[in-house]
């Protein structure tokens, strides 16, 4: 663990944060199938929305939070009253809240104590992180404590710049960064790209210490923009579908990753 990663002490909770350079690359709706997923696996999922100021996925689950994550932070509401149960078995949100201004938490570090305090909590085997997009210091805080990173992105180049970004700040202090690709039809095109970052990190002499480990690819599909506009989980209601095993051989390489096995 980086010496700034959460700290687990006794607890069974394992963290997973989902980030992306880019915004609009499908970070929101993997990190809600994740979950749900994980959750088919037998695990019981806690996912905190920490897109500030942007936060979406309540609309994605479909559920309307009494409380967020910041009336935790604010004292106005107990860590019990913002974990809402999904309505989906062992998956439970503590949202973000949108449009909300943020000037009151200069320190972006109380944001991500919600992030320890549901980690001691010891409830949840997995505790995902859903960052906004780019590298504010809000997102850079939630990846400081984070040793396991998944970073989502699509090939188009802007996507990918913003990666290599990601990826020179990591290589300071991490030791790998799990790059997945959506809207990606083949994992032959991930992979190639994923070396060609790799070559350029080696000639720009980045950390050699730092790893890219590409875990996957989900293709373009209707069915995941159309249950994402009724407010649906592509993984619950199309379990067969290409994109929905995509997504499942993702999770077996997080889960590899994160665990050493499945
Ligand atoms: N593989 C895919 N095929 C088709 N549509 C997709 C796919 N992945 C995501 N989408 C759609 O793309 C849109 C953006 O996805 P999403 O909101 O998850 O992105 P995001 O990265 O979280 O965005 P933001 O930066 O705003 O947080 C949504 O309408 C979603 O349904």
């Amino acid at each position: 663990m980086t010496k700034e990663g959460v700290q687990y002490g006794s607890s069974k909770s394992k963290l997973l944060t989902i980030t992306s350079g880019k915004g609009g690359v499908g970070k929101s709706t993997f990190t809600a199938n994740i979950a749900y997923l994980l959750s088919k696996r037998g695990y019981k999922v806690a996912v905190i929305d920490a897109d500030i100021g942007l936060a979406n996925m309540q609309v994605l689950f479909n559920v309307r939070p009494v409380h967020t994550i910041f009336d935790y932070i604010e004292a106005k509401a107990e860590l019990s009253d913002v974990i809402m149960q999904t309505p989906y078995y062992n998956v439970y949100l503590l949202a973000g809240k949108s449009g909300y201004s943020y000037a009151n938490h200069s320190n972006s570090f109380v944001l991500t104590r919600v992030v320890s305090d549901v980690v001691a909590l010891n409830e949840f085997d997995y505790v995902l992180i859903d960052t906004g997009a780019g590298l504010n210091d809000y997102v850079k805080e939630f990846l400081k404590i984070s040793d396991n990173i998944l970073a989502l992105t699509t090939t188009d180049p802007s996507a990918l710049t913003d990666v290599y970004a990601l990826m020179k700040m990591l290589s300071k202090d991490k030791n790998s960064l799990m790059l997945c690709f959506n809207h990606t039809k083949t994992a032959k095109i991930g992979f190639s790209i994923a070396k060609s970052l790799e070559n350029l990190a080696k000639k720009n002499r980045l950390n050699t210490n730092f790893m890219l480990e590409y875990i996957g690819n989900v293709s373009s599909s209707s069915t995941i923009s159309t249950t994402g506009r009724l407010r649906k989980l592509f993984a619950y209601e199309f379990e067969n579908e290409t994109v929905t095993t995509e997504l499942e051989m993702v999770i077996d390489e997080v889960l590899k990753k994160m665990n050493g096995g499945l």
